[in-house]
């Protein structure tokens, strides 16, 4: 199911962000704890020291005093310095150590996701969102990290600032507060347009698919051979120009934030200077406590100001934050029912008025949907482009629920099963092949080396014909496909590549078995004997075969032909052709391309 929005508090998201961060690595927190209060206390030893030296040089001069004095500011000074900079270092090793943490977390997500939001553009975006929450240095989970402590830090030297300053007056204090304040409203105003620019743009997700795209070398056959690349350039660029402007109208806004914040500072400095000048020369101050204020008048302003950003910042954090725990809580899987146990086979499979479209596209596939596929049954599903083939799968296999009606398993309503127990009787090859850049036995048994049966993935390969392919190549079956991982890897054609979907087919050994036409990529001749030969492979298992070419699947017991999401006709081959309707006129259409062909069954019929 899609996730809903995480609605929290600035609090609720400060305790995520720090019980993450002490979970995964307590020194993170420890560390950054230290170089809050060591930054907090750095600026007064350079306020008390530079005053307590200044009158000394206006007062006694003692030249013992005079020197212990500097030599203390200098000692203290660069200590603090060495070792607030080297726990900083050290502290963000330890916190890129929580957000690697994080980022695994967000990419199990995204592979544990139902199937059926990776097809969907709202759960798209989430995704992006979240990850852009986690990558981010100013924004998101490291964002509000550094800007609590930098809050604490804040607070602490305020109360220090404030401690020597209220000695001159309340009013100071308030006068620094109020024009400072000023500051805060513009920054937020930045701030929020901001989060809700980056937000309502979905040019980072149009650029991460260029971007994929153009690096995928599954494309580029085609985008070189159809001159698609200079349009693809074309295309990458709007988006990056796009988003260029985007980061201009940003930048533009923070740009007018600062500058009513310069002449802000420039009237409040030059009043409270002013006071302090008056002071002096009435003789009210010395000019050592002229140091001092003068110090700690920036000090506090520039310290208030920082404070009241990170108050912003802080907040605007939460919604960051928001979207990140949204999409890391835990999926809960609409668990139906009871979790009945997998009954055990032969296994039935009824389609009982099911109705179904897909999120968002404002029609259905199917309504009530009816037919029945008996145990041990080859049942094919033919039909044109678009009639529903693959979408029934879909609902089979459970990658989506059907919107009414239900599909049984020898008489239960699939749903109530857990759905690893129920993806455990699947036995699938899809059109989409994907070969992973592990060795062959990996790809086979998606199995990691030294827990797959290596005996059995060798069966498997040759039965699905692989056999003396296996026998040319270096490594036998560990050797790498592809070169992405191995410079020794091997690239496979089309074809190769499906007999080897077949062969984990077939290592998998699950009871329910599905090719929905992983064969596009041999020839008819080729597909046929594959489709058989797996047939008799796979015993008296229930299996669903999909193929376009009519003649791959006629030894099926059943064949169906769909329109537009409806069972047109149901029959043997030979009933379906004696029909002499739909089936029987694609069946003639096609025969023609097979005539005389050394294959008697491919002749039209007379
Ligand atoms: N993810 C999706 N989102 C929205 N509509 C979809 C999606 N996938 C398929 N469809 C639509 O559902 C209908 C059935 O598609 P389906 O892929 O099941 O047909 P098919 O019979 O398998 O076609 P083909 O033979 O071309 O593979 C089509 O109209 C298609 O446009």
């Amino acid at each position: 199911m899609l996730k809903t929005s995480f609605q929290s508090s600035t609090g609720s998201s400060i305790r995520y962000v720090l019980s993450t961060a002490w979970i995964h690595s307590k020194l993170s927190v420890n560390y950054y704890s230290i170089v809050t209060l060591l930054t907090a206390l750095q600026p007064f030893i350079l306020l008390l020291f530079p005053k307590l030296i200044l009158d000394e040089l206006m007062g006694q001069q003692r030249p013992l005093r005079f020197i212990l004095l500097i030599a203390l500011m200098f000692v203290l000074s660069s200590t603090i310095g060495f070792l607030t900079a080297y726990l900083q270092n050290i502290g963000q090793t330890q916190l890129m150590k929580v957000v690697f943490r994080q980022l695994h977390a967000h990419t199990a997500q995204n592979l544990n996701a139902d199937f059926k939001n990776t097809e969907d553009p709202v759960f798209l975006n989430q995704m992006e969102q979240a990850k852009r929450s986690l990558q981010s240095v100013e924004n998101g989970f490291q964002g509000l990290f550094h800007t609590l402590f930098s809050l604490l830090g804040g607070i602490i030297a305020l109360s220090g600032y404030f401690t020597v300053i209220s000695r001159l007056g309340m009013w100071i204090i308030l006068f620094l507060i109020g024009s400072v304040a000023g500051s805060y409203f513009f920054s937020l105003r930045a701030k929020k347009y901001e989060y809700e620019q980056e937000r309502q743009s979905v040019l980072d997700r149009e650029k991460r698919y260029y971007s994929d795209v153009m690096q995928d070398f599954a494309y580029g056959k085609e985008i070189r051979i159809y001159s698609f690349n200079e349009h693809f350039v074309s295309l990458f660029q709007a988006v990056t120009d796009k988003r260029r402007t985007l980061q201009y109208n940003i930048s533009k806004r923070y740009f007018q934030s600062d500058v009513l914040d310069v002449i802000i500072r420039f009237a409040r400095e030059g009043s409270v200077y002013s006071y302090l000048a008056y002071l002096y020369v009435h003789h009210r101050i010395t000019v050592g406590d002229f140091a001092m204020y003068t110090g700690a008048v920036a000090g506090f302003s520039s310290v208030l100001r920082g404070t009241i950003k990170d108050i912003a910042h802080l907040r605007t954090q939460n919604l960051y934050i928001q979207e990140l725990r949204s999409f890391l809580e835990p999926t809960k899987r609409e668990e139906k029912g009871d979790r009945l146990p997998i009954p055990s086979g032969p296994y039935t499979i009824e389609f009982k008025n099911v109705s179904f479209g897909y999120p968002n596209s404002g029609r259905l596939v199917f309504e009530n949907l009816s037919f029945i596929i008996p145990a041990h049954q080859r049942l094919a599903i033919v039909g044109h482009n678009g009639a529903g083939k693959t979408t029934l799968i879909k609902l089979l296999c459970r990658l989506y629920e059907p919107d009414s009606g239900e599909i049984t398993l020898n008489g239960i309503n699939i749903q109530r099963f857990s759905q690893s127990a129920y993806w455990d009787l699947w036995s699938t090859v899809f059109q989409e092949i994907r070969v992973l850049a592990f060795t062959v036995a990996e790809n086979v048994s998606l199995q990691e080396n030294g827990e797959f049966n290596a005996g059995k993935v060798h069966n498997c390969l040759e039965m699905a014909g692989l056999g003396p392919k296996i026998s040319t190549l270096k490594y036998g079956i560990n050797t790498h496909l592809q070169k992405f991982l191995d410079d020794e890897g091997v690239e496979w054609s089309g074809g190769e590549n499906q007999r080897m979907m077949l062969a984990r087919a077939l290592y998998k050994n699950g009871d329910l078995i599905v090719l929905d036409e992983p064969t596009a990529a041999v020839d008819p001749l080729a597909e046929f004997s594959l489709y058989k030969s797996f047939d008799e492979m796979i015993g008296d298992r229930t299996a669903l075969y999909i193929s376009h070419r009519l003649s791959s699947t006629r030894f099926c017991d059943q064949i169906l032909l769909m329109e537009r999401g409806e069972t047109a006709e149901r029959g043997t081959h030979k009933e379906l052709l004696e029909r002499n309707g739909k089936y029987a006129q694609m069946f003639q259409v096609q025969a023609q391309y097979y005539k005389g062909s050394e294959n008697k069954e491919y002749e039209p019929i007379p």
